[in-house]
């Protein structure tokens, strides 16, 4: 069984896929987090970011390592899943994620990994994982994510709002709700009561 956890920049998808993942006893996986990767070994690299043939080289070591209790990224064996979440990452990560030839690498990351699982990102629902029989599509207005995410990064909210309106703008290609996924505005819920309610929908 698989089920896909989209939607937008900082809705909740990665903590409300490991709670639901955790009750169902099943892994989660982050594909943001092999976006993130790729963007922080670019920008390590001093790789132009637009260039797929400067970023691919850089990518045969890299393994995701997806877990019920949250997910790990390797590069060989340097654990790189500590430094994915910075603001320099999230300014440079939708510039790749716009490549095809990164984003076809990606896909077939994730369509390696055995079910059962959840899978949260943009495109779960809609391009890796298709056929999935249960999707769902995390919304909540920029500024509630901003609040929340400025709870864990001591930044201004209006500057933390801005940035993610700005990725939402610039991830739109690739981030829509599949037809069949049913959509859940989190503004109003608290974390357990966004997990409560996919894990009574899958009942
Ligand atoms: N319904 C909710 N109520 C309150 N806080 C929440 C809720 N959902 C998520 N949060 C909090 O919002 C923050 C962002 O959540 P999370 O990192 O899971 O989002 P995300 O969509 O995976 O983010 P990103 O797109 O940047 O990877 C976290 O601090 C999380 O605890
Ligand atoms: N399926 C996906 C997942 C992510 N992206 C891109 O990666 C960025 C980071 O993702 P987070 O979930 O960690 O916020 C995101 O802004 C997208 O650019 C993607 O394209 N497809």
């Amino acid at each position: 069984m698989i089920v896909t956890i989209d939607g937008v920049a900082a809705s909740g998808k990665s903590s409300v896929s490991s709670g639901v993942a955790q009750a169902l006893g099943v892994p989660y996986v982050s594909s943001g987090l092999l976006y993130r990767a790729v963007t922080l070994l670019g920008l390590n690299a001093g790789a132009d970011l637009a260039d797929p043939s400067a970023l691919l080289p850089l990518l045969s070591p890299v393994r995701l390592e997806p877990l019920a209790s949250g997910n790990r990224v390797w590069n060989a064996d340097h654990d790189l899943s500590a430094d994915l979440h910075s603001t320099r990452v999230d300014g440079g990560v939708s510039t790749v994620a716009a490549l095809p030839e990164i984003r076809e690498w990606v896909d077939a990351q994730l369509r390696a990994l055995p079910a059962p699982l959840v899978a949260e990102g943009r495109d779960m629902g809609t391009n890796v994982f298709p056929h999935a029989p249960h999707k769902f599509y995390l919304t909540a207005s920029p500024r509630v994510r901003a609040e929340r995410r400025a709870r864990e990064r001591p930044e201004d909210i209006p500057a933390i709002e801005a940035a993610l309106t700005e990725r939402d703008r610039q991830d739109t290609t690739q981030s829509a709700p599949a037809p069949d996924a049913r959509i859940i505005d989190t503004g109003p819920l608290t974390l357990q009561g966004v997990i409560d309610t996919i894990l009574n929908d899958l009942r």
